[in-house]
């Protein structure tokens, strides 16, 4: 039930708009597909909906070429960036008007309708004419429809655009369940911090090709930058120098020193050979600095090293998600 691209192009004219893509996007998981604007994620998306032909390569979707019979379709729930409606029908129509394209009965394609309302939170807009609906109520009824049909495979095209907060939450919650019952989510979205937390896999595809493909623990792994915190900057940074660990202001300017003083009694106080404890020594002041760690372990390692040479630490977190990185390094890299 996964979804297989191999050596797929679309050109449109003179654009080559997908140009080289690979891809697998394996059942129970949740495969997000990254890239800058215009790099082809919408194109791939529309032929693995069978939207689109492709001009050269395979697409297997679940067993199925999609566009060539209805096998891909029928499995295969699909939600555009922007969802069109048709001007007449309530938001409970249109899911009864899909219902009854992929042939359910009335009574089911109803009682369906009803439960995916409740599931996307427009119960009490079910009756209004779709085309009212806000942008971010637009985007779940568009949810609600690609999931009419209980499809295996699911294709969304950057679904948390126009979301509230509470919203996002929810579409990653219900991602995730969706992938946990076995079912193959494709993703693409700009809102990597998003897809940090939704996601399995990744694809990256820049000009219409796949320029890399890992998991999100090899991401989370590789080496990135983390933010350390400290009640003593100073104190921090001595034992940083000691340690031999290099280090960096916070580019972010998160740095500023003129932080809150370290509050009195508050956990041991950090071994800090620039801050006498004389009458005339200046209050410690709390602060940020930037360290590269490859992964977890290692910010364990720092951590403990910290803590154990009497370093009053704060914080100690990943300054951008694993997806974001892999994303920038990669950009760099082609530069
Ligand atoms: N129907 C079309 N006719 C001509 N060019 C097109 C067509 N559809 C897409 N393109 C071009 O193909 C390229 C890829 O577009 P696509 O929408 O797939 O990118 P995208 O990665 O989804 O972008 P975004 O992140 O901005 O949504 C772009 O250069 C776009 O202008």
């Amino acid at each position: 039930m996964s979804i297989t691209v191999q050596g797929v192009r679309r050109h449109f004219g003179a654009v080559r708009a997908v140009d080289g893509i690979d891809l697998v996007a394996r059942s129970g998981a949740v495969t997000a597909l990254v890239g800058p604007n215009g790099s082809g994620k919408t194109t791939l998306l529309l032929l693995l909906a069978g939207l689109l032909r492709p001009d050269a390569g395979t697409i297997d979707v679940a067993g199925h070429e999609p566009g060539v019979g209805t096998g891909a379709r029928a499995v295969t729930g699909w939600m555009p960036d922007s969802f069109g409606t048709w001007d007449s029908l309530t938001a409970r129509e249109v899911l009864t008007t899909v219902g009854a394209a992929y042939r359910l009965p009335a009574a089911q394609a109803g009682e369906r309708a009803a439960e995916l309302l409740d599931l996307v939170h427009l119960t009490d807009l079910a009756d209004r004419p779709a085309h009212v609906l806000s942008r971010g109520q637009k985007q779940r009824l568009g949810l609600a429809r690609a999931l009419v049909h209980d499809p295996q495979v699911l294709l969304l095209d950057e679904p948390a655009s126009g979301l509230d907060p509470r919203s996002r939450v929810d579409l990653r919650v219900l991602v995730r369940t969706l992938a946990a019952q076995g079912r193959t989510v494709l993703v693409s979205s700009h809102v990597l911090v998003e897809l940090d937390e939704m996601a399995d896999d990744a694809v990256f595809i820049s000009a219409g090709r796949t320029v890399a493909a890992e998991s999100l623990a090899t991401a989370s792994a590789a080496r990135r930058p983390w933010r350390l915190r400290a009640l003593s900057r100073t104190g921090l940074t001595a034992w940083l120098d000691e340690a031999g660990i290099p280090w960096r202001a916070d580019g972010d300017g998160a740095d500023q020193v003129a932080a809150e003083p370290a509050p009195a009694g508050f956990g041991p106080p950090a071994v800090d050979p620039t801050e006498a404890n004389g009458p005339d020594a200046a209050p410690a002041t709390a602060g940020m600095v930037v360290v590269d760690l490859e992964g977890e372990a290692a910010a364990a390692d720092l951590l403990r090293a910290a803590v154990g040479a009497g370093v009053a630490v704060t914080s100690l977190a990943p300054a951008s998600g694993a997806l974001e990185s892999a994303y920038l390094a990669l950009e760099e890299e082609r530069r």
